[in-house]
């Protein structure tokens, strides 16, 4: 982008983590960090720090549609990605405002927390499959996510087929071996892809999840091809956990970094 050229807008519909690892804090630092300007939703307000989730307050869901509604009525937005969404109701508005507006809809699936925490009910499982998997662009789940929304307890390249079936492009992401990580991307009736990068050692993730889905969501604003896209996310995603990797952040699993280091 040069400066002075007026930004895409990204829209992040989400939950806060009050210790400014993931979520909204996530999202937003990621755009402003790729150049895109961020609107964003919330959700619920999550009392959360490194080791836990002590609270969840949802809000209602009229003041979640009033909030989108604002922002669709005024700013052109050029991709949308949800994170935690809270309850099953917020997961049928979402796909039912976002299914008619052309729009690259990532949805990163958000059901448990790094620390553990349970962030979706058995209720929020069975909307996604319903509303919202057959409205996203691309869905962005870890292996534990993809099990639940399959309720198959298969290797990633066969949940991430599964789950293309259902309608979207799917990015399994997450496979941490020795050395590397795998995600599989798939596309609807297409042979899952592995795609594989660097793994940096350490126990600063928290936020790792949404920084990446939140990437993703940038380039697919500005247009990038799918496979293109995901690689420079999870580029990004790998550089901002090396900025962090010997932070000590809390007691529990510290955040990826979200300032502006020296990145290679
Ligand atoms: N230790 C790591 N080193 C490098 N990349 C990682 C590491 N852990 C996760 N990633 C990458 O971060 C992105 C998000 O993955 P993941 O950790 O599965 O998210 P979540 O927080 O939802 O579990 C993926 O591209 C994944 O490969
Ligand atoms: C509000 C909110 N949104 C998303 C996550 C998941 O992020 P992670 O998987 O890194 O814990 C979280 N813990 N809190």
């Amino acid at each position: 982008m040069t400066d002075g050229a007026t930004p895409p807008v990204v829209l992040t519909v989400a939950g806060t983590d009050s210790g400014g690892a993931a979520g909204i804090a996530a999202d937003l630092t990621t755009f402003s960090d790729l150049g895109a300007h961020g609107a964003s939703v919330v959700t619920a307000v999550t009392a959360q720090d490194t080791t836990s989730v002590r609270d969840i307050h949802r809000l209602p869901v009229a003041m979640v549609a009033a909030q989108i509604d604002a922002v669709l009525a005024d700013l052109p937005v050029a991709a949308v990605k949800t994170g935690m969404l809270g309850s099953a109701e917020a997961v049928a508005l979402v796909a039912d405002r976002f299914s008619d507006q052309g729009l690259p809809v990532v949805v990163d699936p958000v059901l448990v927390a790094t620390s553990g925490a349970v962030l979706g009910d058995d209720q929020l499982v069975r909307a996604y499959r319903r509303w919202l998997l057959p409205v996203a662009t691309v869905v962005t789940p870890n292996l534990d996510e993809a099990r639940v929304l399959t309720e198959v307890d298969g290797p990633p390249d066969v949940l991430a087929r599964l789950l293309a079936e259902t309608g979207p492009a799917v990015v399994l992401t997450g496979g941490v071996g020795s050395g590397s990580c795998t995600d599989w991307v798939a596309l609807p009736g297409e042979d899952p892809v592995p795609l594989t990068h660097h793994a940096v050692v350490t126990g600063n993730d928290h936020g790792t999840g949404c920084t990446f889905s939140a990437a993703l969501t940038v380039h697919l604003a500005r247009r990038v091809p799918l496979i293109s896209a995901v690689t420079r996310a999870a580029t990004y995603t790998t550089a901002k956990l090396r900025l962090s990797q010997h932070w000590e952040l809390g007691r529990g699993r510290g955040p990826i970094a979200h300032t502006r280091g020296e990145i290679a």
